[in-house]
């Protein structure tokens, strides 16, 4: 691996909203459309010997905090803020964040760490983001704002940008673009994308998001920021009003072909509406936690834990859909569980 400290190194970019100067901490923020693989790059990150003091401040849209539970295995510092998207309404909630950071790290009352990455919500807007590093003081004393990543995932973009107005403004703000699963994409449709997201963003270098997992190294070196190109004075539709958000929880442990079964019938049903599920599962026979993702239709290997990383073991998912309510898909489990002769 050559110099994976500059993943995070505190070199400054060209052009800077809040140029980094003596004592500032360096920020990165993560951005991409829900299931791009913004978590997957940041645990690759952190597990790195030069990952170890960094604090990540983890915004997510759900009602239940997913990826900060996982982030946690990797990093002493973790902050959860808000369930929602940081945009115009909820940025005081990173700002809070930041500041509350700041404070501790000087108190001491946190682990010592070098700089701070964010991970924002799928569906954040990261113009107003990006913003208040400027306009927020005492966000602008402590921190300077390194970089915009922007995740894309090869297999669903074309069908993301058609839904979502975020994954553009996601990809034109971004310093660096990089693709994730392009090792289950076909390879004609990478080749367009490409040429897509190039013609969106000319400036920002697009990168295989395996390659940079692999040796982050070439990841934030030397690029200018963007500066916003709008401004949030206007009110702007909240985006999760887009989305059904919601969690659904279980006591009972379920039989691991029962859950396939019933995530293949939502998949299969409305996997087009189905943007994002992701969770723990408690599964029979299974000391820890199973960990599950499904993005539209695709559903990743699922990953076992060795123990449950907090209170008493039961089910929990976060379910992101595009008009699908809580009782909709609560219905769904109840038929395929009565079908197993099983209660809900
Ligand atoms: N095959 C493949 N799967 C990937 C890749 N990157 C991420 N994934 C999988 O995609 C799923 C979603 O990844 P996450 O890292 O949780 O995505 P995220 O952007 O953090 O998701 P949200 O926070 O819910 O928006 C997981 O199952 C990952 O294992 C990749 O490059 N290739």
């Amino acid at each position: 691996m050559r110099d994976p400290a500059a993943l995070f190194g505190s070199r400054p970019f060209g052009r800077a909203l809040s140029r980094p100067g003596a004592g500032r901490i360096p920020v990165t923020v993560v951005t991409g459309f829900l299931g791009a693989g913004k978590t997957t790059l940041i645990r690759a990150a952190l597990a790195h010997p030069s990952g170890a003091r960094t604090a990540v401040i983890v915004n997510e849209f759900g009602e239940a905090g997913i990826d900060d539970v996982l982030l946690r295995t990797s990093s002493e510092q973790v902050a959860l803020i808000g369930n929602g998207c940081i945009c115009c309404a909820a940025k005081t909630d990173l700002h809070r964040a930041l500041r509350n950071l700041a404070a501790e790290r000087e108190t001491g009352l946190v682990p010592p760490f070098d700089r701070v990455v964010v991970e924002t919500s799928g569906v954040s807007e990261p113009g107003p983001l990006i913003q208040s590093f400027a306009t927020d003081r005492t966000v602008a004393t402590h921190y300077a704002l390194e970089g915009l990543v922007t995740v894309v995932d090869a297999v669903l973009a074309a069908r993301t940008r058609e839904m979502a107005p975020t994954f553009t403004e996601q990809v034109v703000l971004a310093d660096r673009i990089l693709l994730s699963k392009t090792d289950i994409a076909a390879p004609g449709v990478v080749a367009d994308l490409r040429l897509h997201l190039a013609a969106l963003n000319p400036e920002a270098p697009i990168l295989d998001a395996a390659e940079m997992r692999a040796d982050p190294t070439a990841l934030f070196s030397g690029r200018a920021l963007k500066r916003a190109p709008f401004h949030c004075d206007a009110p702007t539709a909240p985006a999760d009003s887009l989305y059904d958000t919601f969690s659904l929880e279980f006591d009972a442990p379920f039989d691991w072909p029962v859950f396939t079964r019933i995530m293949d019938t939502l998949t299969g049903l409305r996997g087009d509406d189905l943007l994002r599920v992701k969770g723990f599962v408690q599964v029979s026979g299974c000391p820890g936690p199973v960990v599950v993702h499904y993005v539209q239709h695709l559903s990743a290997p699922p990953e076992e834990l060795t123990a449950w990383p907090e209170g008493t073991p039961r089910t929990r998912l976060v379910f992101i859909t595009r008009g699908l309510g809580r009782a909709r898909i609560a219905a769904v489990f109840a038929a395929v569980l009565a079908l197993a002769g099983l209660a809900p």
